[in-house]
């Protein structure tokens, strides 16, 4: 995750303006700058015709109305007016070209909002559905298995297809990324290219985008394909660093997300207007700006709410304030992405700290604000874990809910995992050891089983708590105790960790790289899995590591602290309690006596051992128990008009 990091920054008062002071309803201006919506336009090769239903509530659509009016005169185009019961604009009908396609005349029936049975026969499963179902777009710099360096490619591959199963329409936009290497490359070749071209006007001309499409497990699979997304690399960077025009690329991805739904003829039905956005972290987060500056003037996207999920506050999306003219957004927004960094944080004396910062703009623009545990949804008000946006944030409490990520019960699940050497489950634990004895001989170490094997798996960065891990290991090392790490990132840890497999032959090694299968062994070999994190929205290692009977031990921030339960020896007549250790404050000290607790625990009392594995597999940490929680959050958006109409 690249973009500009930085520590407790306040944000000076005109940094927190939130709308413009002018209305943007002139189209002259639209034409002088380029900001007619793009579906207004037309796309070079447009798939279909549009055949499209306008809004007879709010009116607000009446500009849609036109510009497909506009369109009838080419031929094959047909006009609807399919609306749901509000009176809103539910999709539009699509005929293709010279009729070659036959599609249906009304929308399928999980394109609109009806109340459906909360339970559904499915295959003589029974299967909860949603009360209300919707159609949801989620824009998103990574989703898994296409995408992933870190637990927002794992959310954006999971939930989604979540909440396709329980009646939703359901849209992920991302980049179609292609690397060069044949492995990752391979992840796109099942996405199909819908020979639908738009421009996108940002960065002083018009960028020319397409979209490739798959659809899997009930999800429409969008990607975004434009040359800057076809490099070597991570989605974010390579080995040099950050690449320096990820706010171009990241502005091309907002700006095509918001046409498609508009343009694209997924199943024979674009999603239409009354979509709800789910907004992903900065990447993603000129969408509610662009809801509002570029097409609500308009009278589109009037029935749209948006919902920006903070994955990780750290990132913010910030670059210097000339920027503001490249991103497609009318200059009386300026003040919804203005930031100005304190005194302290400029770098001379004539810097002026201005800057824009894109999660900001999202934060003063969205309808609802999520985190992803509640425990985050406190800290981001805090001066400590606000990262300069706590007045912000405090200011926008009311519409901040925190729902804990649920995990992909399917991919991480011991008693079928494909990576693991033996399987197991929370009833016959006996495959777990087979997986540790696995591991160590795949890693060279000591075949022992008696041994306490650590693992630590994540970025190596800043917010993992590296550094303390760095610092404890001389003393952990003097123990008998095996360490594992795998993780990428600071080159400089990097360093570390090969040094450190070299000075601890027998005990330590360190994986350098980003490797799934390896990352599923070592949470199944491990005893315990160590996430001394100096903050963690939720974090989701610590979830698979319990469903593996692997006990965890963390620094008490965040999400970990609601998810890991203090094991708590004297509990229930001494049967203990809790799924694992969680220390404070975040020292080396504090960190190594947890360590040494849960080892001690691990060679001297086994069944307390064995009731921390247990209790931590048989929790439920389930997508489905969270997607309900989601769903009140779409009703609360909806209630309430758009935020900035
Ligand atoms: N080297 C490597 N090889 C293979 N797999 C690796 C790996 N390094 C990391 N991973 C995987 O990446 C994911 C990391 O997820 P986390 O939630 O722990 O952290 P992350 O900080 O990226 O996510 C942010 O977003 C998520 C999702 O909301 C929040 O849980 C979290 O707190 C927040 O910081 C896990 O699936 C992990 O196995």
């Amino acid at each position: 995750m690249e973009s500009l990091k930085f520590t407790s920054l306040i944000p000076c008062k005109s940094s927190v303006n939130l709308i413009p002071t002018t209305k943007f309803v002139n189209h002259e201006v639209i034409g002088q700058v380029g900001f007619v919506p793009l579906w207004k336009r037309r796309s070079t090769r447009p798939a279909f015709r549009l055949r499209a239903q306008v809004s007879g509530g709010s009116g607000g659509a009446q500009d849609g109305a036109s510009a497909l009016e506009d369109q009838r005169e080419e031929k094959g185009v047909l006009l609807g007016a399919e609306t749901d019961s509000s009176g809103s604009v539910i999709g539009f009908n699509l005929i293709p070209p010279n009729g070659e396609l036959k599609v249906p005349d009304s929308p399928p029936e999980d394109a609109t909002s009806d109340r459906l049975d909360e339970t559904e026969d499915i295959d003589g499963k029974e299967k909860s559905k949603a009360k209300v179902t919707r159609n949801i777009v989620f824009v998103t710099a990574e989703a898994a298995p296409y995408s992933k360096t870190g637990g927002l490619g794992d959310v954006c591959g999971s939930l989604p297809t979540v909440l396709a199963a329980r009646g939703h329409r359901v849209m992920v936009v991302s980049p179609r990324y292609q690397n060069g290497t044949a492995a990752a490359d391979q992840k796109f070749s099942g996405a199909l290219d819908l020979d639908t071209r738009i421009k996108i006007y940002c960065f002083g001309g018009d960028q020319e985008v397409g979209f490739f499409h798959e659809y899997r497990e009930g999800v429409d699979w969008v990607f975004v394909d434009h040359p800057s997304f076809h490099r070597p690399g991570n989605p974010y960077g390579d080995s040099f660093g950050a690449f320096g025009d990820n706010q171009f690329r990241f502005t091309l991805l907002c700006h095509a997300a918001c046409e498609a739904p508009l343009v694209l003829p997924l199943g024979g039905y674009t999603y239409g207007e009354k979509c709800l956005f789910m907004v992903n972290d900065w990447h993603a987060g000129l969408v509610p700006l662009l809801l509002a500056a570029k097409y609500r003037p308009y009278g589109v996207y009037k029935d749209a709410r948006s919902v920006v999920v903070i994955h990780n506050l750290a990132h913010q999306g910030v670059e210097p304030a000339v920027t503001f003219k490249n991103l497609g957004i009318p200059p009386e927004w300026y003040g919804a992405l203005e930031w100005v960094f304190p005194t302290w944080a400029r770098t001379h004396a004539l810097d002026t700290g201005e800057a824009v910062n894109i999660l900001k703009g999202a934060i003063v623009t969205s309808d609802r604000i999520l985190t992803v545990s509640e425990g985050y949804s406190w800290e981001i008000t805090t001066v400590e874990g606000g990262y300069g946006l706590n007045e912000l944030l405090s200011s926008r409490k009311s519409i901040i809910t925190g729902i804990t990520n649920g995990v992909d019960v399917v991919e991480w699940d011991p008693s079928s995992d494909v990576h693991i050497a033996s399987h197991y489950s929370a009833d016959d634990l006996s495959g777990k050891v087979q997986c540790k004895l696995a591991l160590q001989k795949e890693l060279g170490l000591p075949i022992r089983p008696d041994c306490p094997l650590i693992g630590f798996i994540g970025r190596l960065d800043y917010q993992k708590g590296i550094d303390l891990i760095q610092s404890g290991m001389p003393q952990l090392m003097e123990d008998d105790v095996q360490f594992v790490m795998l993780g990428s990132g600071d080159p400089l840890c990097e360093d570390w960790m090969r040094a450190a497999e070299a000075t601890y032959k027998d005990k330590f090694r360190g994986w350098v790289g980003f490797n799934v299968p390896v990352s599923h062994r070592i949470t199944a070999g491990c005893d315990i899995l160590l996430m001394p994190s100096r903050f963690e929205p939720c974090g989701l290692n610590q979830l698979y590591a319990m469903r593996y009977g692997t006990v965890p031990v963390v620094h008490s921030t965040g999400g970990l602290r609601d998810t890991v339960l203090n094991f708590n020896p004297y509990a229930q007549g001494g049967q203990g309690d809790g799924t694992g250790w969680t220390f404070s404050p975040l020292t080396k000290e504090s960190m190594l006596a947890a360590l040494r607790l849960a080892c001690r625990t691990f060679t001297e009392y086994k069944p307390s051992w064995e009731g921390l594995m247990k209790r931590g597999m048989e929790r439920d940490f389930t997508w489905e128990s969270a997607a309900v929680k989601y769903e009140q959050v779409f009703e609360w958006a909806f209630i309430d008009p758009p935020y900035i109409c």
